[in-house]
């Protein structure tokens, strides 16, 4: 399977087709949403359904085989991905939501991202005691919202067992903090830069 280039983007080398995915359809955005920060766009992603089917198939590999039995999926562009990666696992989706927009009792944590701070929620009731989850999201930057919700999943009582995202920024250091914070728990990546 191969990706046609960008517009302008001319021949690419010979790459695996995850690579050629990074290549071609996520976009580095200098300056947003702060000077400084060269953010990752991966909405032409979402727009190709060949690129898309591609990623989510080997997110939803990586949660059969870590035996999950659900998904905590990171409001909002860890949603993006969660959700359809549940569907092709045939796991439950549990959503972690940014705070004030769960209706019914809630665990929350506070946390900093590489270019905000946040707060995010999950329900007191939405896993069954001792489950296996697959946290999934789309970047792992510095690691503050993953580390977040690991530590969500456990106030709420499941156990989870692995951390899945699209991409990692590895020169931020999330994979170091959040191994630091939960060696227990695997860290898979599909992109790293
Ligand atoms: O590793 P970190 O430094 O914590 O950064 C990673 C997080 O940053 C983004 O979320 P953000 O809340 O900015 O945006 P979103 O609401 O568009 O998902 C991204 O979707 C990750 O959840
Ligand atoms: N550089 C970045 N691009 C996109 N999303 C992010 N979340 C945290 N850092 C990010």
């Amino acid at each position: 399977m191969s990706f046609p280039a960008p517009p302008g983007g001319g021949d690419l080398p010979e790459r695996s087709v995850l690579d050629q995915v990074l290549a071609t359809r996520i976009l580095d955005v200098l300056d947003y949403p702060k000077p400084g920060i060269v953010f990752k766009d991966i909405t032409p992603l979402l727009g190709d359904p060949t690129a898309f089917g591609t990623v989510v198939g080997a997110m939803a590999e990586q949660v059969r085989a870590s035996g999950a039995t659900r998904i905590a999926g990171l409001e909002a562009r860890g949603f993006l991905l969660a959700a359809p990666v549940a569907l092709a696992a045939g796991v439950g989706f549990v959503p972690v939501r940014k705070a004030g927009k769960l209706p019914r009792a809630t665990y929350r944590e506070d946390y900093a991202l590489e270019y905000a701070t946040a707060t995010i929620e999950v329900h007191r009731d939405a896993f069954v005691p001792g489950e296996r989850v697959m946290i999934v999201d789309d970047i792992l930057a510095t690691g503050g919202t993953a580390v977040a919700a690991a530590k969500l999943v456990r106030d709420a009582g499941a156990v989870p067992v692995g951390l899945s995202v699209l991409m990692e920024l590895g020169f931020l250091g999330g994979r170091e903090r959040f191994a630091a914070s939960a060696p227990d728990i695997g860290i898979h990546t599909l992109l790293l830069v």
